[in-house]
């Protein structure tokens, strides 16, 4: 749905993005991840033919953006980091009028922007006007304006920012929805746990390039050095730490209350080998286990990132998690 060529952009002397190759399969949910400033907006804008790109090629739909820019238009819903709300027409008439800009039938317009209130959960605020909505509201009207013209791609830079955690779960409740209609979104964040639970896949980018791509778990892979597992053994943790120490695919060894803790550089196959060994040893293994990376830590393993923010965020993230009960 999504491919990118070699795609840069230089503001001035400053290179925005160097050269960039995405691609992204029809039907996914890809978040697009990187701290401030990484280059997330601009390949957003050139995606959606609102910026020309310095070099290199993109095309959404098999279409050039570049050259076929009202044919990309047609098929892409935009939804930029802000954007501006006309104040004086209530929830329903702006969804009306964006249809309307679209040349959808006078006929139908009404009720398209009825259905789209509903997949937003605005059924209530049809009559209300757009600037006395919160700004949750107005982001999911912004999402339901982006949706007028029923796109096959979305486009939405950082949705979620600024919204408190009440809202972010409603937007991730209509994401989910856009997901089971089959759309295709590329969405953008600075936060991963927001978005890890929600993506198919992700792409990191940091200064200008992508450092990272495909699903979670195979990021976590990717720059993952071996795995980490976790032995219980009913008896002798001191002794089997020893003989785990002299095995050939063990880099470490340690206790941790009770439980040792091994670094092992090697797959899941290494993993099975190192447990049939144990168990051919006689050894009282009790349990075994991969311990998960956590999610924050590749993030920042990947971008040397800014752990101020994403300590920050997470807090964000998690409230919002324990908030779906
Ligand atoms: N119009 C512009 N003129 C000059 N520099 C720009 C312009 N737009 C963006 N930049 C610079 O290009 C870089 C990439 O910006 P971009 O907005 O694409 O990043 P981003 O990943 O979307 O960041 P954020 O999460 O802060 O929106 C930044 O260093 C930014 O300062």
């Amino acid at each position: 749905m999504i491919r990118t060529e070699n795609l840069c952009k230089h503001y001035g002397k400053f290179p925005a993005l160097k050269n960039l190759n995405l691609h992204i399969e029809k039907g996914t949910v890809f978040g697009f991840i990187g701290p401030n400033g990484a280059g997330k907006s601009t390949t957003m804008l050139i995606l959606a033919t609102l910026l020309k790109p310095t070099s290199g090629r993109a095309w959404v739909g098999g279409l050039d953006v570049m050259n076929q820019g009202e044919e990309v238009r047609r098929i892409i819903g935009y939804m930029p980091d802000f954007f501006g709300v006309y104040d004086n027409l209530t929830a329903l008439e702006y969804l009306e009028f964006y249809a309307a800009c679209y040349g959808i039938d006078k006929q139908i317009r009404r009720k398209i922007a009825l259905e789209l209130l509903e997949l937003v959960n605005l059924q209530d605020k049809r009559d209300a006007f757009v600037d006395g909505l919160s700004r949750g509201m107005k982001q999911r009207l912004g999402l339901a304006r982006a949706l007028v013209h029923d796109p096959e791609l979305l486009i939405l830079d950082e949705p979620a920012s600024g919204l408190d955690p009440r809202a972010r779960i409603e937007f991730r409740e209509v994401l989910k929805e856009l997901r089971e209609m089959g759309k295709t979104v590329m969405i953008s964040s600075h936060i991963l746990p927001e978005l890890a639970s929600l993506c198919d896949s992700i792409g990191v980018m940091e200064q200008g390039e992508l450092v990272a791509n495909g699903s979670v778990a195979d990021i976590t892979a990717q720059i993952q050095q071996g795995r980490t597992l976790e032995v219980r053994v009913l008896h002798g943790a001191d002794t089997v730490k020893q003989y785990l120490e002299k095995t050939a695919y063990v880099l470490s060894a340690h206790i941790e209350e009770n439980k040792i803790i091994v670094k092992v550089n090697g797959d899941e196959s290494v993993q099975a080998e190192l447990l049939q060994e144990l168990v051919a040893q006689k050894i009282p293994v009790v349990s075994f286990s991969e311990i998960s990376v956590n999610i924050e830590d590749v993030f920042l393993q990947i971008t040397g990132g800014n752990r101020e923010v994403m300590e920050h965020e997470t807090v964000v993230a998690t409230m919002d998690q324990s908030g779906t009960g």
